[in-house]
């Protein structure tokens, strides 16, 4: 039995409609889940900012929200900003930080991710904050620098308490949106990387209790076996989030590392 609890995020990206995010809130809030999303797994879904106040609305109450970014600042004279304040005054929970696809087309570096995910801790958020290598990076074997790099400064900004508030996210970018996922295994080597890394440089406790995502062409054909590794604790999703019957399967794949 593992004693961190089973995690499903759905990113659903700068994607729906009015009609599609409708439908897919009614896919979802009707679809039939083998698992507690109360108790055995913790599921919260990450609409466009524009879907938020109707997703927070009308989704199952058993799903939690997130924003897919924030602004750390607080409200004021920030044209096109979403200050943190303003996510939790209307009742979201969480939010997506660091996302490769954010650190490359908004220049968002390790430095801006780990002070961000210090605010909004301190805002009252819970962070899936993102992590991962490009394929040059892998392939020159610099994946295990890279996310030394990556983690350095948010280690250093979050206290050891502040860690309850965090999924770690491990998304290699090659493997986000093409199909090509990362096999379980090579998965599970970097899982099993940050989580001593955790050990050796937060803490024991850190370490045995932050749930360590793994995100990158995740899909209701790959979500079992990908999720009966030891330190995947769940799935930070892009694409499959989109479609409710594929999203519920995967929910339903925490069966497989309970
Ligand atoms: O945030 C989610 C990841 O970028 C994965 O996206 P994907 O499942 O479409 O590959």
């Amino acid at each position: 039995m593992n004693a961190r609890r089973f995690f499903i995020g759905g990113n659903w990206k700068a994607n729906g409609t009015p009609a599609s995010v409708k439908q897919l809130i009614a896919d979802l809030n009707s679809a039939k889940l083998e698992v507690d999303a109360n108790k055995d797994v913790e599921v919260v879904c990450s609409p466009p900012f524009v879907y938020l106040a109707e997703v927070k609305q009308s989704l199952r109450s058993d799903f939690g929200v997130a924003a897919q970014n924030m602004w750390d600042k607080a409200p004021g004279a920030w044209t096109g900003e979403t200050p943190t304040q303003m996510l939790t005054d209307m009742g979201i929970e969480w939010v997506v930080l660091g996302h490769s696809e954010r650190r490359e087309n908004c220049g968002e570096t390790d430095q801006v991710v780990a002070d961000k995910t210090k605010f909004a801790i301190e805002g009252g958020l819970s962070t899936m904050t993102c992590i991962g290598e490009k394929l040059e990076e892998r392939e020159s074997g610099e994946t295990f620098n890279l996310l030394d790099r990556q983690l350095k400064p948010i280690a250093a900004a979050l206290s050891e308490e502040d860690w309850d508030k965090v999924v770690l996210a491990y998304e290699p970018v090659w493997a986000i949106g093409t199909g090509k996922v990362a096999t379980p295994d090579q998965a599970e080597e970097v899982h099993a990387y940050l989580r001593k890394w955790l050990a050796d440089n937060v803490s024991k406790k850190v370490s045995d209790s932050v749930r360590i995502l793994y995100g990158g062409s995740v899909n209701d054909k790959n979500s079992e076996e990908l999720g009966r590794k030891p330190n995947i604790d769940g799935f930070l999703v892009g694409g499959a989030s989109l479609k409710g019957d594929a999203f519920a399967t995967i929910i339903n794949s925490a069966k497989a590392a309970m």
